[in-house]
């Protein structure tokens, strides 16, 4: 299988590049691939897309900072080929979302508050993470309506709104990626918690979610979809 980097030289290019190389059966090329892998920067999302769809190739998007308008692309793109979008590509924060969802489901919003804190290294460029967010809308999801964010939290006169989802970005060293989902309820809290130790397992989730992709036809899909597929 032939995996196109986008951003070959970034930080997540390598461990991708370091991981397929441990695979024997990928090989990383410069032009054309069978799927298009691109873990870059917002800014960058309308060219990759147009080199996937201008090579027919499959594209895995790890970026993470996206808004709407970025997500109106994508839907779009995956009209014609096949799309995934996975701000965390671990297997490890697939099963979280699904215990997020689960226990957010079961613990009520009137008694159970919900704070997201996640912890990334000093390079990272957005905040909260993308994994942070997509574990609130998994929250979301499991009470069956939109929560209102608060969004780090600094002054006074900001006691919480019951119901909204809290979000706090620590920024230091070299952290690969730490997330601890927190249910505080009365007189008890369940944390939940997942800590990348490496970029390693980015890079081999990524890895999964191509060889997946290989064989999609158009469409948009989940690092859900890759491991109902294992
Ligand atoms: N989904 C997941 O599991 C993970 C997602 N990420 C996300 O992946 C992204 C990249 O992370 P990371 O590898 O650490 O970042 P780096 O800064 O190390 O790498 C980003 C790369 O993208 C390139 N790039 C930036 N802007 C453009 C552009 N406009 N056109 C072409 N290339 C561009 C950079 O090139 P140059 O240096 O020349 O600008 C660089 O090579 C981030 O959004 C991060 O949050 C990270 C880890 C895991
Ligand atoms: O920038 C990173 O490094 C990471 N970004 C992703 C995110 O924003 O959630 C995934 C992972 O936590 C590492």
């Amino acid at each position: 299988m032939k995996i196109a980097l986008f951003a070959p030289d970034g930080r997540m290019g390598r461990a991708i590049s370091d991981a397929a190389a441990q695979t024997g059966d990928i090989e990383i090329v410069e032009e054309g691939g069978d799927v298009l892998i691109d873990f870059s920067a917002p800014d960058a999302l309308r060219a990759s897309i147009d080199r996937a769809l201008s090579g027919n190739m499959p594209l895995l998007v790890g970026t993470t900072g996206l808004d709407e308008g970025h997500e109106s692309l994508l839907a779009s793109a995956a009209e014609d080929i096949a799309v995934l979008k996975a701000p965390n590509t671990s297997l490890g924060v697939a099963l979280l979302s699904d215990l997020v969802e689960r226990a957010a489901r079961v613990l009520s919003r009137e008694d159970w508050d919900i704070e997201i804190v996640e912890a990334h290294h000093k390079h990272k460029a957005d905040a909260p993470s993308g994994t942070a967010l997509h574990l609130g809308l998994a929250a979301e999801k499991g009470r069956v309506e939109d929560a209102h964010d608060e969004m780090g939290r600094c002054g006074t006169g900001l006691k919480r709104e019951t119901g909204s989802i809290g979000y706090a970005a620590v920024r230091g060293g070299t952290v690969a990626g730490d997330h601890d989902v927190l249910f505080l309820g009365p007189q008890e809290r369940l944390i939940l918690s997942h800590r990348a130790e490496s970029r390693a397992i980015f890079a081999r989730g990524a890895i999964a979610a191509a060889r997946f992709l290989k064989e999609q036809g158009p469409g948009l899909y989940s690092m859900a979809d890759v491991i109902d597929a294992e």
